[in-house]
């Protein structure tokens, strides 16, 4: 690893044709367009919601797998959000979206979010705390890149845009802030680590990136 860069930096770098098809995949584009599909959006939010769940487990993990209280309340402190506040906005959007909470308990999960969750969650099984947070940084400080580059995309559409309110709550000072201290994490973790320790954390990272791309398909192509 080069000596001036972070982990994060380091793992994006490191698979940057993943990252960019992630990012800037058609699902973002046509979002910040404002032409993607009303049906698409809804399918994307139903798994949305399978997957926040599963996020949450991954985030008990992290407390189980924490060495030190202060990882272990971070850990808690991701788990409180996802519980007492993220799942809950989820649901109201949802809602907004004619997507009723009936029909979110009684949804089947796609291939593509068992794939994606499952993943993180042996990535933390098998492995320790790090393997965990390198498989989970592509969904957390990737959704705040994700709001960044949309708000800088001359053709991204804000006010008149029926999916502006998904990109504002991803460019919030609140979402950014949580992604910048997953960041910081991540780089205080992975400082001089061995290269075959490296190698396995770029794979892992990789492969997290390339099952968010599967995510946005499957919103496209309505898969299940
Ligand atoms: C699939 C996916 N990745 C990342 C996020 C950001 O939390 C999300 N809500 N959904």
């Amino acid at each position: 690893m080069s000596e001036n860069k972070s982990l994060y930096e380091h793992l994006k770098a490191q698979c940057l044709d993943d990252w960019k098809a992630y990012i800037q995949h058609d699902f973002v584009r046509q979002l910040g367009q404002g032409t993607l599909k009303k049906e698409c959006f809804q399918h994307y939010l139903k798994q949305d919601y399978l997957f926040l769940i599963q996020f949450s487990r991954a985030w008990g993990l992290a407390v189980f797998k924490s060495e030190d209280l202060t990882s272990m309340r971070y850990a808690q402190a991701g788990l409180n959000a996802m519980l007492d506040t993220e799942i809950g906005l989820h649901v109201e959007y949802c809602n907004d979206w004619g997507i009723s909470e009936q029909q979110l308990q009684a949804l089947p999960e796609a291939s593509a979010t068992v794939a994606y969750t499952r993943y993180v969650m042996d990535a933390g099984f098998a492995g320790d705390l790090l393997d965990l947070h390198v498989a989970l940084a592509p969904c957390i400080i990737g959704y705040a890149e994700i709001a960044q580059w949309l708000a800088e995309q001359p053709d991204t559409v804000r006010d008149s845009n029926p999916y502006n309110a998904w990109i504002e709550m991803y460019l919030s000072d609140e979402y950014q802030q949580a992604a910048r201290t997953e960041r910081e994490l991540l780089d205080t973790l992975g400082q001089d680590l061995p290269p075959a320790r490296l190698a396995a954390l770029e794979k892992r990272f990789r492969t997290a990136t390339r099952m968010e791309v599967s995510f946005w398909q499957m919103g496209l192509d309505l898969a299940d």
